[in-house]
């Protein structure tokens, strides 16, 4: 198996965050309590997902769960809120307010023009089952990864795209039986559910994700993030039109025309659109 030369982008505490080959690996690293999030976790995730969108040498992200746990050699994605960390109005940050801002991530992961591929090494539970949910792809490691959503478990729901989203992508009685009854289910299950693209043995799981990512890097930037936004958009509402709309005003903005109309108001003269074909 090729080693993947990694290049660290930035120390974090409860994640790691590398890059190597236009592909940016994001992974939370609280590996000794499955990598569940607290409000820590998910400012960084935040800060590193901000840093791919951003960056132009980034065109696909990965996103993962470091492992094992020290303690007893288990795997996991992420098992989701820490619940130490769980207070009466959310999630206990350091400067003492509580917060949901794992929901900020999800967005982020979902309205970057990027492909963010989920890389589940073992356990995806709860909000960390909705983290995959919520990435354009899933792989999953075959003898480690487990599918499982424990919210109602703890009285929490995502009522968004871990729970309605999760229904468009494997119908709605699969996902109604994912939340209600809170089965684990095999990464094979998962695959045949359709909530995962495939399964890879472990040790290719890593190899296999930056494969992926290499073939969508040698594809065009602008169609990926066309379809990606053009997926997204049946589900997102204004918000989905929005951003497709914004990509295609984009487009516009390199056309002559464009460039017509900005050059007329900053040359104080009418537009001349006479040259410009009306097409029909
Ligand atoms: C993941 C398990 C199924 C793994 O089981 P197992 O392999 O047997 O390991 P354990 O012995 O249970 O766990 C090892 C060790 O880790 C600790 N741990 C595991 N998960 C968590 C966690 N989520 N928080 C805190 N600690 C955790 C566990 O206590 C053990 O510690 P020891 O000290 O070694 O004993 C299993 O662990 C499990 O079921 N975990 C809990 C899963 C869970 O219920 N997660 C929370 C679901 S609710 C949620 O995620 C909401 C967050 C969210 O996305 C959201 C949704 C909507 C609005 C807002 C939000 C938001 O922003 O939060």
């Amino acid at each position: 198996m090729k080693e993947i030369a990694w290049v660290t982008a930035k120390e974090y505490e409860d994640i790691t965050y590398r890059k190597c080959q236009g592909v940016a690996r994001i992974a939370i690293n609280r590996p000794e309590i499955r990598n569940a999030f607290r409000p820590k976790t998910t400012f960084e995730l935040y800060d590193a997902f901000e840093d791919a969108a951003h960056d132009p040498k980034v065109g696909v992200v990965l996103l993962s769960g470091e492992g094992p746990s020290p303690k007893d050699g288990v795997w996991a994605f992420c098992s989701g809120g820490d619940q130490n960390a769980r207070r009466k109005g959310g999630y206990r940050a350091e400067d003492g307010r509580d917060r949901l801002n794992i929901l900020e991530v999800q967005r982020l992961i979902r309205f970057m023009t990027k492909p963010v591929i989920a890389v589940v090494p073992g356990w995806a539970v709860g909000g960390g089952h909705s983290l995959h949910v919520v990435c354009d792809l899933t792989l999953a490691s075959k003898e480690h990864a487990i599918f499982k959503q424990t919210d109602a478990d703890v009285a929490s729901y995502d009522a968004g795209y871990g729970s309605a989203y999760l229904a468009r992508q494997i119908g709605q009685k699969r996902a109604r039986e994912i939340f209600f009854l809170g089965k684990s289910y095999s990464a094979q299950e998962a695959y045949e559910m359709g909530m995962v693209n495939a399964v890879i043995p472990h040790e290719e799981l890593e190899s296999t994700a930056f494969e992926w990512a290499q073939e969508i890097l040698k594809k065009s930037p602008m169609a990926i993030r066309m379809l990606k936004f053009a997926f997204n958009l049946v589900d997102d509402g204004l918000v989905g039109q929005q951003i497709f709309a914004g990509e295609a005003t984009r487009l516009g903005y390199m056309t002559e025309e464009a460039q017509e109309g900005r050059d007329a108001f900053l040359e104080k003269r009418p537009p001349n659109w006479d040259k410009f074909e009306r097409y029909s």
